[in-house]
């Protein structure tokens, strides 16, 4: 089919399911600590208290300047697949065409830019450097060094939706050196400060202040509205390209600092008029519209919820991760097996919820939504925000 999504709850007729095969371990340089380092906006605000990744803990004395590889367990690797496979297959039993992604080759590779080499990640959470608009394909401006190229292990399936008649965009490649990124919302955390120390920025002969630094996932789609979280100046450049790159076609609203960055494990939309959210604080910051819309708030996730971890693990989303659910139509819902509380209450809702093993999350940074893109489904460009 023709590439057509729209939203996030139409009827789901194709999707893409990411893949760790080969992840082997996280590179902890500058774009990781800052992508990862959670910091807390206010410290009365309900929906941001559980943000912190206890475990990721700043390199030591004497350790190399440029990037430390942190292995990542074999046996998580191969559960995080087989949960993937699982997640995969459920898809299509419910008649939903499944794509998969290239896999990173057994020896992880390098990026290797003018001013910077990273290791390469798998392509897992597709959803982050991918935005489907509509009839387009709009690969995003990435945020860390390792994940440079990861559309590039998309390509198979792009090019398949080009030949039937796909848009295909690319944002501006970053140089993504240290000075590239805003740094200031990162260090202007209060309520304990900012969880884990950011090095300071090395110069670089490739400086150019500031750039757009933006993933898809910071948005959320409503027909011809689009939602962008907006959390620091690279942020912003983003939004900017966006807003001036779908000017008349799409509508985009921006919201400021619901989270740092992604916004799918804060708010989602089941549906016209519901959506799902971390707590009804985040309410406040979407624009005036979606505030009327009914809105599920799950049981706060407990820790009994979660598989127990060693202290070498490093830990790198919320306890909210698995609020990131994936529609596969308004009414049926895929969740997290491991989360019952939420199930119950998205039935109490009138939907069906789907329950998907998915073991580990918190590892991985990333649910359901995070692990996919979808690609077609039945909705169109509708006004949904009025
Ligand atoms: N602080 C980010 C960190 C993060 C982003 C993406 C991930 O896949 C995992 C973690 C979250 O709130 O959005
Ligand atoms: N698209 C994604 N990768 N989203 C994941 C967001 C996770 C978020 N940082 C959390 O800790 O809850």
């Amino acid at each position: 089919m023709s590439l057509n999504s729209f939203d996030e709850w139409s009827p789901l007729r194709e999707v893409i399911v990411g893949s760790a095969k080969n992840y082997v371990s996280h590179e902890r340089e500058l774009s990781f600590e800052l992508f990862f380092h959670d910091n807390i906006a206010g410290d009365n605000d309900a929906a941001r208290l559980e943000w912190y990744y206890p475990r990721l803990r700043s390199r030591g004395e004497g350790e190399a300047a440029g990037g430390t590889r942190v292995p990542v367990k074999r046996r998580y690797v191969d559960e995080l697949n087989e949960d993937l496979q699982g997640l995969a297959d459920t898809l299509a039993s419910l008649g939903v065409t499944v794509h998969r992604p290239t896999d990173v080759a057994p020896e992880t590779g390098s990026v290797h830019t003018p001013a910077w080499s990273a290791s390469v990640v798998p392509p897992l959470n597709i959803r982050d450097n991918t935005l489907i608009v509509g009839d387009e394909i709009i690969e995003t401006s990435p945020m860390i060094r390792s994940r440079y190229f990861e559309t590039q292990l998309l390509k198979p399936v792009f090019q398949e939706y080009f030949r039937r008649g796909a848009r295909w965009s690319v944002m501006p490649r970053p140089l993504m050196t240290d000075a590239s990124f805003d740094l200031s919302y990162a260090r202007s955390s209060s309520a304990g400060g900012p969880m884990e120390p950011i090095e300071d920025p090395k110069p670089s002969r490739y400086d150019v202040g500031h750039e757009m630094l933006f993933d898809a996932a910071q948005c959320l789609r409503f027909g011809r509205d689009i939602v962008a979280n907006v959390s620091t100046r690279n942020h912003e450049l983003g939004v900017d390209w966006l807003e001036r790159h779908l000017e008349g076609r799409f509508r985009i609203h921006r919201v400021h600092k619901l989270s740092d960055s992604h916004i799918d494990s804060m708010v989602l939309a089941l549906r016209p008029g519901t959506l799902l959210c971390r707590s009804e604080a985040v309410l406040e910051y979407l624009p005036e519209p979606l505030r009327k819309w009914d809105v599920i708030v799950p049981p706060t996730p407990e820790s009994y919820n979660f598989p127990q971890y060693e202290d070498d693990d490093l830990i790198l989303t919320s306890r909210y991760i698995d609020l990131n659910v994936l529609s596969v139509s308004p009414d049926t819902v895929l969740v997290n097996e491991a989360c019952p509380e939420l199930m119950r209450e998205l039935e109490r809702h009138g939907f069906t919820a789907v329950p998907v093993r998915h073991r580990h999350r918190r590892l991985f940074g990333g649910g359901f939504h995070c692990f996919t893109l979808d690609t077609v489904r039945d909705g169109g460009i509708e006004d949904y925000l009025v």
